[in-house]
C-alpha cells in the first residue's frame, strides 16, 4: 500500500509540472478534449449495450422490420464509435509530443546545466545511462501515463453506467438458511466483482515479479548498447591492439545478461499468461453462466440474457482492468523509478555543487588566477594536492611539472572549476574568461566553422579570421572547407586535432588559457612554434601548461613542480 503511495506521488512529481509549465493550456486542453473522447465512447458502449437487448428481442420474436431499424441504428452508432476512436488517437499523439518535447527540454537543462552532467558522471552509477532516461523513458512514460490514466478513467466511468444498468437488470439472489430467506439485491454486480476481485489478487501475486525483470531488462540493454558504441567510438585503438576478441568476450558477456534476464521475464510472462489466457476466456461465457438460470426459467427473453451478459462483461472487464494493464503498470513503475532516480541524481549533484567548499572567487590585487589553502581531493576524500598562494599575473606563463599520478591535471580542473571534491579558494581576475585545452581536444559533429568556433556563437567570427587561424595553426589545408561537414575528430590525426584547439583558443582569447599536456602529440619544432604563437598572440592572458618535455621550460615564465612526500599530498614547489 506505501509503495502504490510513493508510486503514486513519484508520478504526481514528474507529471505537474508539465501541466503548470508555460505549454499548460495546450496541454490542458487537450487532456480535456481527449478525456471527453474517453467518456464520448463510454457513452457509445452504454448505447450499444442497451441495442443489444432490442436487437437480440427483435431475433427472437423474429420481426424482420424491428431487426433492419435495430441494424440502422447499429450503423449510426458504429459511425459515431469511429469518429471518436480517430480523433482520440490523434489528439492524445499531439498532446504526447508537446508534453515530450517539454519534458525533454527541461531534462536535458538540467542534466547540461553547468557540468552537472560531468559531476554526475564523476558519482559513479547513481543514474546510469542517461541518454536511456532522456529518449526512451521520457518517451515511454508519457506514453504509459496517459494510456492508463486513459484506461482507469474508462474502467470507472464505464464502471458506475453498467453497474447502475446491471443492477436494474439483476434480480436478487433468494436463498434460505436455518429456515430464513436471505436476499441479495444486485447480486450480479457482486458476482462480477468477485470475480474481478479474485483474479486481480492472483495476477498481483503471480506477476509482481515483473516489476524488478523489467527494470533490470531496460538497464541491461542499455548497458550492451552503450557498450557497442564504446567499441564504435574506440574502433582504431581496438584494431591496433588486436583487442576483437576481448571486446567481443565482454559484448558478449553484456549480451549474456541481457538473455538471463530475458529468461526470467519469459517465465515470469509465461506463468502470468497461464492464468490471464484462461481467465480471459472463462470471462466470456461466465456471465452467460450467471444469468442462464433466469433465462432458462422464462423469467427473461433474449434480448435481456444478452444485455445482461454484455453489462456483466463490462462490469467485470472494469473491475479487471488491472489484470490487462499488469504488464504496462509493471514497465510503467520501472520507467518511473529511473526518471525519479535521474532526477534526484541531477537534484543532488547541483545541490552539492552549490554547497561545495570550494569558493570561486574574484582576485582584487591585478592577479589574473589564484588558489589559496586549497585542498584538491578525489572523490574517496583523500587529499590529492594541497596549494596555497599561487598567483599568475596577466600575460605570466607557468609550467606545471612532477611525476606522472601527482595531480597536474586534476589540479588544472579544479583550476578551470570544474572538479567538485576538495575545499579552498580558486579566484580569477573580475570577468575573466578560462579556456582549458586537454590533451584530447573535443571536435562536435558538424561544419568545420561550427567545430572551430566552439562554444562561441559562429556569428562572432568573420571567415577570414577563421581561415587565418587556422593557417597560423598550420591547418591552412582545410581552410576552403569550413562549411563541410563531418566526423572531424576521425579526420583529424591527433596533431592536427591539438593545432585546431589551439586555433580556438587563439580566436577567444581567454584571460586564463590552461594547457594539460595539450601539445603532447606534437613534434618539437611545432610545439616550439605553437607556444611562440600563442605568446605573441594572447600577450595578457595568464598561461598555466602541464608538460612533462624540458624543452617546454623556454616559453615559460617559470616553473612550478608537483611533488608528493611519502603519504601526504603532493605540493607545488618553485623549481631551482
Ligand atoms: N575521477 C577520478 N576518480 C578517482 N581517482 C582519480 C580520478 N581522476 C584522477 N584520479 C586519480 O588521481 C591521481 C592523479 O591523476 P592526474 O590525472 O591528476 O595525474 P597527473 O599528474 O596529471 O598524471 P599524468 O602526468 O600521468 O597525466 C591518479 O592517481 C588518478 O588515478
Amino acid at each position: 500500500m506505501r509503495s502504490i503511495k510513493t508510486l503514486l506521488a513519484d508520478v504526481w512529481r514528474l507529471s505537474i509540472p508539465y501541466f503548470r509549465g508555460e505549454d499548460r493550456w495546450a496541454g490542458l486542453l487537450l487532456l480535456a478534449i481527449v478525456v471527453s473522447l474517453e467518456f464520448a465512447w463510454v457513452g457509445v458502449t452504454v448505447l450499444l449495450n442497451k441495442w443489444n437487448n432490442a436487437f437480440y428481442d427483435a431475433i427472437q420474436q423474429k420481426d424482420f422490420p424491428a431487426f433492419q431499424h435495430q441494424l440502422l441504428i447499429f450503423c449510426i452508432y458504429v459511425v459515431g464509435a469511429i469518429v471518436v476512436a480517430v480523433y482520440q488517437i490523434y489528439l492524445r499523439q499531439w498532446l504526447e509530443i508537446r508534453w515530450r518535447t517539454w519534458m525533454t527540454e527541461k531534462y536535458l537543462s538540467a542534466w547540461l546545466k553547468g557540468d552537472t552532467h560531468y559531476r554526475m558522471r564523476l558519482k559513479g552509477d547513481t543514474a546510469d545511462n542517461p541518454d536511456q532516461r532522456i529518449a526512451e523513458d521520457i518517451r515511454s512514460y508519457i506514453s504509459s501515463t496517459i494510456t492508463l490514466f486513459l484506461g482507469i478513467l474508462n474502467a470507472v466511468t464505464s464502471l458506475a453506467s453498467f453497474a447502475i444498468i446491471l443492477w436494474g437488470l439483476s434480480g436478487d439472489f433468494r436463498f434460505h438458511v436455518a429456515g430464513h430467506e436471505i436476499a441479495i439485491p444486485g447480486y450480479l454486480v457482486w458476482a462480477a466483482f468477485a470475480y474481478a476481485a479474485v483474479g486481480t489478487w492472483l495476477t498481483h501475486l503471480i506477476g509482481r515479479v515483473l516489476i524488478k525483470l523489467n527494470y533490470d531488462q531496460q538497464k541491461f540493454e542499455a548497458d550492451y548498447r552503450v557498450d557497442l558504441v564504446r567499441v564504435r567510438e574506440n574502433g582504431e585503438e581496438i584494431a591496433l591492439m588486436d583487442g576483437e576478441n576481448v571486446e567481443k568476450a565482454r559484448l558478449l558477456d553484456r549480451f549474456g545478461r541481457v538473455v538471463h534476464n530475458y529468461w526470467g521475464l519469459m517465465i515470469a510472462q509465461k506463468r502470468l499468461t497461464w492464468f490471464t489466457a484462461g481467465y480471459g476466456q472463462i470471462s466470456d461465457i461466465f456471465p452467460i453462466i450467471v444469468v442462464a438460470p433466469a433465462y432458462f426459467s422464462g423469467a427473461i427473453q433474449l434480448g435481456q440474457l444478452m444485455q445482461t451478459a454484455s453489462a456483466f462483461g463490462r462490469v467485470q472487464g472494469s473491475f479487471s482492468f488491472f489484470i490487462n494493464a499488469y504488464q504496462t503498470l509493471a514497465e510503467w513503475r520501472s520507467v518511473v523509478d529511473r526518471l525519479v532516480g535521474f532526477e534526484r541524481s541531477v537534484a543532488l549533484t547541483q545541490a552539492e555543487a552549490l554547497s561545495s567548499d570550494y569558493r570561486r572567487g574574484e582576485t582584487r590585487d591585478g592577479t589574473a588566477l589564484s588558489l589559496d589553502d586549497t585542498e584538491v581531493r578525489l572523490p574517496d576524500g583523500s587529499t590529492l594536492v594541497s596549494v596555497d598562494g599561487v598567483k599568475v599575473r596577466p600575460g605570466e606563463a607557468v609550467l606545471l611539472s612532477g611525476p606522472s599520478g601527482t595531480g597536474k591535471s586534476t589540479l588544472i580542473r579544479a583550476m578551470s572549476g570544474i572538479w567538485p571534491y576538495g575545499r579552498g579558494m580558486v579566484s580569477v581576475a573580475p570577468g575573466a574568461k578560462v579556456l582549458s585545452l586537454p590533451q584530447k581536444p573535443y571536435l562536435p559533429v558538424g561544419s568545420l566553422r561550427g567545430a572551430l568556433a566552439y562554444p562561441e556563437p559562429l556569428a562572432d567570427h568573420t571567415d577570414d579570421q577563421l581561415r587565418q587561424v587556422l593557417a597560423d595553426v598550420g591547418l591552412g589545408a582545410f581552410a576552403g572547407r569550413l562549411d563541410e561537414t563531418a566526423l572531424w575528430s576521425n579526420l583529424m590525426s591527433g596533431g592536427e586535432r591539438q593545432r585546431f584547439a589551439i586555433g580556438r583558443a587563439l580566436l577567444m582569447k581567454p584571460d586564463v588559457l590552461l594547457l594539460d599536456e595539450a601539445t603532447s602529440a606534437l613534434d618539437e619544432p611545432a610545439e616550439a612554434a605553437l607556444y611562440r604563437l600563442i605568446r605573441e598572440r594572447l600577450p595578457h592572458t595568464a598561461i598555466v601548461s602541464v608538460g612533462h618535455r624540458t624543452s617546454l621550460i623556454g616559453f615559460h615564465d617559470r616553473q612550478l613542480l608537483l611533488t608528493r612526500a611519502a603519504g601526504g599530498p603532493a605540493q607545488l614547489a618553485a623549481a631551482e
